[in-house]
């Protein structure tokens, strides 16, 4: 696993399939509210400081870090919403930013999901109408083949074709969530990027939403950026984690070493910040100043004492378990090999 304390760069997977990279970001500094005039003193707010990433096709990042390390910036410069200081963004070889980049074409390889789906879709639209929005931008789709598309989407997230007419009060958060995943798959998009994608759903769902995202991104072979606060999050969608600290990526890894051989000090104490099940904090090791000397964080399931494998909330080392998949019962671990 990479320290990534002096350089940002970062390569997510590394059997890429040819073709240009989902995402490439490429030395991105966002500052915001800082001036370039001298007698002016505003400095601003460094978000991002000399971020590079590469996520290759079909590939999964997942983007961990306290609230400020600049997460949600990097989602929104790559979204084509915050114009870097300096830097690249590429979508499928493509720089979001450049003028040419407004054509719908490129707008719709990236697609965005938000932690909130009552707030991020318009209560006012029907379900079907919300699904098929991306596919009226810029393509000629008919009526009939939008209606047989929103169709299909909606049985590919595990909902009834027939709920297209309703509207988004009459779902639950976790249906809705879905909703939000089917519009965002509409356009088939190289990339989503999905800030926070579970955070405001329920515990007893979350897992659903997860496993309907993990399931897709094999069906449809789409990239995925995944950003959270919560490592567990991050380490069932995607196979490398970047953390970010102070708007710089201090680590990069697979979940299993990001877990298990911490390099950071940072990462070390945002392991210490998993939560069991019952809402609890499992206090890792704290480490030490050097940084090499950090010694394993434990493992524990977060889904501990409802989980077969690891009903107990003490830590273990047990890293199989790392991974979370819901059974017929509850939600267990990967581990358990229970049925999605
Ligand atoms: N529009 C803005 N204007 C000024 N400063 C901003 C703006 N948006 C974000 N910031 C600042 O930029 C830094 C990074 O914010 P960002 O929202 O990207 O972090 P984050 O890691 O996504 O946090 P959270 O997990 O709380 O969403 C923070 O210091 C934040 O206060």
């Amino acid at each position: 696993m990479a320290d990534m304390s002096q350089s940002s760069a970062v390569e997510a997977a590394t059997s890429a399939p040819t073709g240009p990279p989902a995402l490439e970001v490429r030395g991105v500094t966002v500052r915001y509210g800082g001036s370039d005039r001298p007698w002016r003193h505003a400095a601003g707010v460094l978000a991002l400081d000399d971020v590079s990433l590469t996520v290759p096709r079909h590939a999964s990042l997942g983007i961990v870090g306290t609230t400020g390390s600049g997460k949600s910036t990097l989602a929104k410069a790559v979204m084509g919403m915050v114009r870097p200081t300096a830097g690249t963004v590429l979508v499928d070889g493509r720089d979001v930013h450049a003028r040419a980049a407004a054509d719908a074409a490129l707008v719709r390889r990236r697609q965005l999901v938000l932690q909130d789906p009552h707030s991020s879709l318009d209560p006012r639209m029907r379900i079907g109408d919300i699904i098929a929005e991306p596919l009226r931008a810029g393509a000629r789709v008919s009526r009939d083949r939008r209606r047989e598309r929103v169709a299909e989407l909606l049985e590919l997230v595990g909902l009834p074709p027939g709920k297209a007419s309703m509207y988004p009060h009459q779902f639950s958060g976790g249906q809705l969530q879905r909703v939000a995943v089917a519009r965002a798959l509409a356009p088939e998009p190289s990339l989503i990027v999905l800030d926070e994608p579970t955070s405001a759903l329920d515990v007893s769902v979350r897992a659903q939403v997860l496993n309907l995202l993990r399931r897709l991104q094999d069906a449809v072979r789409v990239s995925y950026v995944v950003i959270s606060h919560d490592l567990l999050t991050a380490s069932y969608l995607a196979e490398r984690i970047a953390v970010f600290h102070e708007g710089r990526v201090v680590e990069i890894g697979t979940p299993e070493e990001v877990y298990t051989a911490p390099v950071h000090p940072y990462t070390a104490e945002l392991l210490a910040c998993v939560p069991t099940a019952d809402g609890r904090f499992v206090q890792a090791p704290r480490p030490g100043p050097p940084v090499h000397a950090i010694p394993a964080a434990p493992f524990v399931c977060a889904f501990a004492p409802d989980c077969p494998d690891h009903p107990s909330t003490a830590p273990s080392d047990d890293p199989g378990g790392l991974r979370l998949r819901p059974s017929g019962r509850q939600v267990a671990c990967f581990a358990a090999g229970g049925p999605e």
